[in-house]
């Protein structure tokens, strides 16, 4: 069962958050030297990057990757990898280290080894995965009715090319393995949609019908919440 953080505005979820992930990092980096976070695209994590851009890290010593990407050009409008230069890599911030999942590969399936093999060379487990959810229960790149959905929850591997049954764009995508493979989960859920399908995902069922169960009905990674109205 996660930790739930309760607010009725979005805007004080995502400084929260914010605060909760840079005390996180900082431990990291007093324990480690090192403080690792994986980061969701989409519209949510963007309150929340813009707020962790601000804190005082050490930021040289932190690393930061994405759970998903799309397969588009980096400065596309759809990229994670865009959105994250542009919110968090930015000031003091921008000497992070970004271990991106695009690669020059013509198509996901093809730049899959080059990510698989960037991935492994990041030191796990990672500090932080930060997990959005879409309305049907998808996170990161694991969709209900995706065809690569059972090896994304299966295989060994960190990183799995995936094309979405309906959204846009073919895409790179943590595993459930290497979403697993990290010592805190932080997921967003806003708005009353989200929230019913977070509702009916604690509830239990199969996690192909709502893959986000897939980190919220386990008991080896601690899971926090936040959640708005
Ligand atoms: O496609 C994606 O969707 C989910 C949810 O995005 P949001 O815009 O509803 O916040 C996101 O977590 C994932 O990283 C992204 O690629």
């Amino acid at each position: 069962m996660p930790t739930e953080h309760l607010f009725i505005d979005a805007a004080l979820a995502a400084s929260d958050m914010a605060r909760r992930i840079a005390v996180v990092l900082g431990d990291a980096i007093e324990t480690r030297g090192v403080a690792t976070i994986a980061l969701s695209g989409g519209r949510s994590p963007r309150p929340v990057l813009e707020a962790l851009s601000q804190a005082e890290l050490d930021w040289e010593k932190v690393i930061v990757t994405l759970v998903d990407e799309r397969w588009v050009a980096p400065d596309h409008a759809d990229s994670n990898e865009r959105l994250i230069r542009e919110t968090l890599l930015q000031g003091k911030a921008a000497k992070a280290r970004f271990v991106g999942m695009k690669n020059d590969a013509a198509d996901a399936y093809a730049g899959q080894a080059e990510c698989e093999a960037a991935f492994s060379r990041l030191p796990w487990p990672l500090d932080i995965v930060l997990l959005g959810m879409g309305e049907d229960g998808h996170t990161a790149s694991l969709f209900p009715q995706g065809d690569e959905l059972a090896d994304g929850l299966s295989t060994s591997a960190l990183t799995l090319a995936a094309t979405p049954p309906a959204a846009p764009h073919q895409r790179m995508s943590m595993t459930a393995k290497a979403i697993l493979s990290s010592r805190h989960i932080f997921l967003q859920i806003g708005g009353p949609a989200k929230k019913s399908v977070y509702d009916r995902a604690l509830a239990g069922g199969p996690v192909e019908e709502l893959p986000i169960r897939l980190a919220l009905n386990q008991n080896a990674v601690s899971v926090e919440a936040w959640i708005s109205e």
